[in-house]
């Protein structure tokens, strides 16, 4: 499945956070999309998402209008890895996952999903969340959670995945691992994923493209090679740093040395 945004523009109020952006995803394609903190990123995936309407500008779903689609359909088609789970007390990992199988049916799903169901499970084994399928939400650590916000987006057996960082709170293991099952759930199923990364290594090394957002725009769309430069490092990143060839991967990997120009107003 391909989704495509066309000069899209989006404020909250009366800010303007992204202006005229233009970005093609074509099926089983793997999309970073990187940036600073506050760049638009996540608005970016809602908007792709369906989940904010865009204040001009046209979102595709296979060619099709997204605001054409009823809600139920967007639904089959995308699922979304937010930045955090719902919080939702009293319930279970197992229940959180299920309750994401049935998400045309609205927070009263979980009256008519089952205890249990084959892909629930599958996802909870796939993304090594098994473990923790009976444990209450509001118990789990950083990483556990992340785990289980992935098996709520893996159950959902959409052909497009729009993943929020899918790394955070992971120790270094588990962010290689997360990456990996990723990409081999691409190659397997297919898959169309863009997902938002916050380590330009990871990035590079696997997605196929990069796109990096700046003041509202894309800054630069293409192979990670061609991507990842010591110019985007400083324009986009305001960092200096030279960017080296890995040995062994073949990608580039940033080694930042410090940071350039006037102290960050963070935007967060
Ligand atoms: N619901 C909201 N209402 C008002 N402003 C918002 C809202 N959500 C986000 N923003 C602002 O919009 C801008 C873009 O936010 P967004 O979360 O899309 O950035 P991001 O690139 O994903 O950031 P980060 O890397 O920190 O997660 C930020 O300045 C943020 O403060």
């Amino acid at each position: 499945m391909s989704i495509e945004v066309r000069d899209l523009t989006f404020s909250y109020g009366g800010d303007r956070i992204l202006s005229g952006v233009d970005l093609t995803v074509g099926s089983g394609d793997f999309v970073a999309l990187v940036g600073m903190n506050g760049s638009g990123k996540s608005t970016l995936l809602k908007l792709m998402a369906g989940l904010l309407a865009p204040a001009s500008g046209t979102v595709l779903l296979d060619g099709r209008p997204l605001t054409e689609l009823p809600r139920r359909a967007v639904a089959r088609r995308v699922a979304v890895l937010h930045q955090s789970l719902p919080p939702v007390p009293g319930l279970t990992v197992r229940q959180l996952v299920l309750q994401g199988r049935y998400p045309s049916r609205g927070p009263l799903g979980m009256l008519w999903a089952p205890d249990r169901d084959r892909r629930t499970e599958e996802a909870l084994e796939l993304t090594g969340a098994t473990h923790l399928a009976d444990r209450l939400l509001d118990t789990l650590s950083g990483g556990e959670r992340q785990r289980t916000r992935l098996a709520l987006a893996v159950a959902q057996r959409t052909g497009i995945l729009l993943l929020d960082e899918p790394t955070a709170h992971l120790d270094v293991r588990h962010q290689l691992e997360v990456l990996t099952l990723v990409r081999e759930l691409r190659a397997a199923k297919g898959l169309t994923v863009v997902a938002v990364l916050h380590e330009l290594d990871h990035a590079a090394r696997f997605a196929e493209r990069i796109v990096a957002l700046h003041e509202g725009t894309v800054h630069a769309d293409g192979p990670p090679a061609r991507v990842v430069t010591p110019e985007l490092l400083t324009r986009v990143f305001a960092v200096s740093g030279r960017v080296v060839t890995d040995e062994v991967h073949g990608t580039p990997r940033c080694l930042i040395d410090h940071a350039v120009g006037e102290k960050q107003n963070l935007r967060m």
